[in-house]
């Protein structure tokens, strides 16, 4: 069997932190890893005491990541070259504007083969014009590199409440390797071949969530918020839409859907439940029911009585996480 491969997280920010949170976790019980992980931390004081000192000691990242304990195997490491040194996976993960710095510090000075893999949303400008995070890192380290992208807010990982993400790998093997690094039972990791265009999504959405805010703070509605984006309507319903808050009155009244958009809705009507009946039958139709298993929850729960309360372990177990 080959040896364990050692991981390095270069960052211990708020994501950072979660990562690390989730890494240590499966490598402490995955004999593919080493059990150490080691965490890279741009060191500072806290209440007089070193940031490494309080997550060695503690287990917590006080500043980045407070309340939220991480395994014991996650060894905060203050010096870049030393924590990263022995590393055969190396997780990218620092606000993008320090990149630069971090690869010249490095370069040299790491394995050769390593397998990168960078979390970091944002995009260099150059001469050249716009040039990708992982490409930056690839062409200044040599070194081979995935992405890991998705709607991960970090205190809500850290919090294990159920989210997915995707990796883009050209590799199928390191995309198998990394997916089993960082995958989780709330944490499901789809992993396709399009590694730049999962990293362009993840670094211009922080654009649109700027934008939001404005409207947000000047006062504008949920339609003006997403008007931004290609997926406008998605966002919206799923923000500040009629099917969006009947549900969600569903689940805390225990109440029936009919009743609801009844007593909520004042003659509207929702559309939701009804499309899930009709897509349903022609889902039925097709033999294609458990590639959509979204879709067939919110049917399920609608109209066959089936417990919301499994609804995310339906969702648990998508085809695309298998
Ligand atoms: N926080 C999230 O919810 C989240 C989720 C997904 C992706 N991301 C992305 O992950 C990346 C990292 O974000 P984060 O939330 O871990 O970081 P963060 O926003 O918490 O940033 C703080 C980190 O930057 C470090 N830092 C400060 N000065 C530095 C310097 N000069 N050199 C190097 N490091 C320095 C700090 O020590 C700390 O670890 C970003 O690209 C972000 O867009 C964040
Ligand atoms: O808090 P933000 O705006 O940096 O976004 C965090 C993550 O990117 C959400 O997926």
């Amino acid at each position: 069997m080959a040896a364990p491969q050692k991981v390095c997280v270069v960052g211990s920010g708020n994501w950072g932190s979660a990562i690390a949170k989730i890494v240590g976790a499966n490598a402490a019980q995955n004999p593919k890893f080493d059990s150490t992980v080691k965490m890279w931390v741009f060191e500072e004081t806290v209440d007089g005491r070193k940031l490494t000192e309080i997550i060695n000691t503690d287990h917590v990242n006080v500043k980045y990541l407070p309340g939220r304990k991480l395994p014991e195997n996650v060894l905060a490491v203050p010096d870049l070259v030393e924590a990263s040194r022995d590393a055969d996976i190396l997780i990218f993960v620092i606000p993008h504007q320090f990149i630069g710095r971090v690869c010249e510090t490095i370069k040299g000075k790491i394995k050769s083969g390593v397998l990168g893999i960078s979390l970091i949303k944002g995009v260099d400008e150059g001469p050249d014009g716009l040039k990708l995070i992982s490409d930056v890192i690839q062409e200044k380290l040599g070194i081979t590199m995935s992405v890991l992208m998705g709607a991960n807010i970090a205190n809500e990982v850290a919090d294990e409440k159920f989210c997915e993400t995707t990796i883009g790998c050209k590799n199928k093997n390191h995309g198998a390797l990394l997916k089993e690094l960082m995958q989780t039972n709330n944490f499901r990791v789809t992993v396709v071949e399009e590694h730049d265009v999962v990293e362009i999504c993840g670094a211009l959405k922080n654009i649109v969530a700027v934008g939001a805010g404005f409207c947000d703070g000047l006062g504008f509605g949920d339609n003006t918020k997403a008007a931004s984006c290609g997926v406008a309507d998605l966002i919206t319903t799923c923000y500040g839409g009629r099917n969006r808050k009947v549900a969600e009155a569903f689940v805390k009244t225990g109440k029936s859907i009919e009743e609801l958009e009844k007593e909520m809705l004042n003659g509207q009507k929702l559309q939701g439940p009804a499309t899930a009946a009709e897509v349903h039958l022609i889902l039925k139709h097709k033999n294609l029911i458990d590639k959509f298993p979204l879709f067939n929850a919110v049917y399920q729960i609608c109209y066959q009585g089936h417990p919301v309360a499994e609804f995310i372990s339906c969702l648990q177990n998508h085809p695309e996480h298998m």
